[in-house]
């Protein structure tokens, strides 16, 4: 209980009779970055409203840190940092008044946090340039600086990356490791394309049409996503064994269905038939696969669509 940061149970949110968050259960660990990945209006920005106090549920319980009082969450959410949505800034005032503000309006103490929120974002040398000459990347830095002044355990940014250039996307990815390694910051960052938390994120929730339809670990969808050979056979074990000592690898795996996974040899699917052929095996099924991010994501949501359509 100790490690938990968040937890929901059927959260649901109801806009005009429709269910835009049906039924969400979800847990988010402490010192783990979270990638909440979703289309257009899936529901994220919803679930983090909802998380922030910015919005409530019409039905299910949300926690935080283990409270779920309407007033022990209030209290427990001065623990967290929020950008949702655009940042709100003032475009005549410099970053810094533009943190003086927002400081100010939320009773934080202490001036000096500005220049470390501001040195955290990289923004310490421009601090005294007006926000209107801001760039987008540059505009996102801030309003994730705002979110840091309070030193939050617990972050929760909506969509920093969208519409930045590369270059942008690095700063905040790497910002976004940087706060969690160095200071155990719990992340929870949404995004409509999967491929820009790879690499950031240690776990991954996939929701669609107000439900989260996958939750897995960076490992497991590695996993998920590595090019291999699929190979079916009646005798899997003797077929792993043939396969090893033939082609003298160990980059094997035997899932639980039975499918023997191959890592190497991906140019040669002819010799691995061979080989097994030649040692009395039957194959049944043997062919490429492996997803790239964005295909398994569309692979994953075209499921759930192809569910709710049955269910109906
Ligand atoms: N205040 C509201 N009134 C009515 N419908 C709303 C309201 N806010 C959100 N919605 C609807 O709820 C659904 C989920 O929206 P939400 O903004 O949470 O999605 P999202 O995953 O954050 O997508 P996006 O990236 O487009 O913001 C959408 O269909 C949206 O139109």
């Amino acid at each position: 209980m100790g490690s938990t940061v968040l937890e929901a149970h059927g959260l649901t949110k109801i806009f005009r009779h429709t269910p835009v968050l049906d039924h969400v259960d979800l847990t988010v660990e402490k010192g783990k970055i979270y990638g909440f990945i979703g289309q257009n209006g899936a529901g994220k920005t919803t679930f983090l409203r909802i998380t922030a106090g910015l919005s409530f549920a019409s039905k299910g319980t949300l926690s935080l840190w283990g409270r779920q009082s309407r007033a022990d969450l209030q209290e427990q959410r001065k623990r967290m940092g929020c950008m949702i949505e655009t940042p709100a800034l003032y475009p005549n005032l410099t970053a810094f008044q533009n943190m003086e503000v927002q400081r100010l309006s939320r009773g934080i103490p202490g001036k000096s946090i500005i220049a470390d929120c501001l040195r955290l974002v990289g923004l310490e040398d421009t601090a005294k340039k007006p926000v209107r000459n801001f760039s987008l990347g540059m505009r996102q830095r801030l309003g994730i600086g705002i979110a840091l002044l309070n030193t939050p355990e617990f972050l929760i940014l909506d969509e920093p990356i969208n519409g930045l250039d590369p270059a942008g996307i690095v700063e905040i990815r790497s910002l976004l490791r940087h706060l969690n390694k160095e200071y155990g910051m719990t992340i929870l960052v949404s995004s409509h394309i999967l491929e820009e938390l790879y690499q950031t994120a240690s776990q991954f929730i996939l929701i669609h049409k107000g439900r989260i339809i996958e939750e897995l670990s960076d490992s497991q969808l590695n996993e998920q996503c590595k090019r291999h050979i699929a190979i079916k056979t009646t005798n899997p074990q003797s077929a792993l064994l043939a396969l090893e000592k033939k082609l003298h690898t160990e980059q094997l795996r035997l899932m639980p269905d039975g499918t023997i996974r191959l890592y190497e040899s991906l140019d040669d699917v002819e010799t691995v038939a061979r080989l097994l052929s030649e040692s009395g095996i039957l194959v049944t099924g043997l062919n490429l696969s492996g997803d790239t991010l964005e295909d398994y994501f569309l692979r994953k949501v075209g499921k759930a669509s192809h569910e709710s359509t049955v269910q109906v």
